[in-house]
């Protein structure tokens, strides 16, 4: 759906780069999330791919005809100027009443539409974000840290419901997120980044990546707990399931990790390539 290859961004006005050589690509009906420590050049990543930043070098290319649903990191509220939910999802695009009120169901907060915007809690606005990006009816959703300022129950219910609507829709997605545990049991795949691609693959396999364990030290941990339990089923029937990028996870001599790690939940929902 979009795919970058060797894309190098400057901070602008400088040779000094932000993100060096990334190839990345996005295929129908994945969920990808982008982690990485703060100023790695994740949101400058979305960005780019977006078409909304400058390249220094290398490419970026996106299917013809696709739509993006996008939340970005930061949206700025004035809050001298009153406007309620529904005028929000009419904005920019003007939407009639029920194609609002469908939306808000859809994310979990139906009947919000004569809430002002600044009445929301964290959770709610963050629902209502996803509503307006789904209204675009996207084949592609990208969230840039959509469960920042959300409690662990918030965050857990928000890539649930993430799920639900790429089951629903078929949309591929793309996050950025800081929740490890979260994204390493909702993503089809995760790229880890710092100024480059460090590692990337199922999470099975960047959780146990020495490139990731470095970078998140003491958290990551905590994910690489979520892949261990004892195997109750014979390895060897199992299918290959086969990742992007020669970083598959198909249980055969090569499968790279120690084999007392077992499947989180993301195992064996990857569409194929
Ligand atoms: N408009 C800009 N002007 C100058 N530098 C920028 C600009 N936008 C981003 N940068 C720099 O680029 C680097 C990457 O920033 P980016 O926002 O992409 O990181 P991030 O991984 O999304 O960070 P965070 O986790 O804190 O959101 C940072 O060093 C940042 O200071």
């Amino acid at each position: 759906m979009i795919e970058s290859r060797a894309l190098t961004i400057h901070r602008p006005g400088t040779s000094d780069p932000v993100l060096s050589h990334v190839d990345f690509r996005i295929r129908p009906g994945e969920i990808v999330t982008v982690v990485g420590p703060n100023g790695s050049g994740k949101s400058s990543l979305i960005r780019a791919l977006l078409g909304h930043m400058p390249l220094a070098s290398g490419q970026v290319t996106r299917r013809a005809g696709l739509r993006i649903g996008y939340v970005p990191q930061r949206v700025q509220l004035d809050t001298a100027i009153p406007m309620t939910v529904r005028r929000f999802l009419s904005l920019p695009v003007r939407v009639r009443d029920a194609e609002a009120e469908a939306a808000l169901a859809s994310t979990g907060v139906p009947g919000l539409g004569q809430r002002q915007l600044t009445q929301l809690s964290g959770g709610q606005f963050q629902r209502v974000l996803l509503a307006r990006a789904l209204l675009a009816d996207p084949h592609l959703l990208v969230l840039d840290e959509p469960t920042q300022g959300l409690d662990q129950p918030g965050i857990v219910a928000f890539y649930q419901l993430i799920e639900e609507v790429r089951r629903r829709t078929g949309a591929s997605v793309l996050m950025v997120s800081h929740d490890l545990l979260v994204v390493m049991r909702s993503s089809d795949r995760v790229v880890c980044l710092n100024g480059h691609v460090c590692c990337e693959g199922s999470p099975q396999h960047v959780s146990t990546a020495p490139e990731y364990r470095a970078l998140f030290g003491a958290e990551a941990a905590g994910t690489l707990a979520l892949y261990r339990h004892h195997h109750d089923h014979d390895h060897d029937r199992m299918p290959a399931l086969t990742g992007p990028e020669g970083t598959g996870h198909g249980h055969g001599g090569a499968c790279g990790h120690d084999h007392h790690h077992g499947h989180g939940p993301a195992h064996g929902t990857a569409p194929a390539p």
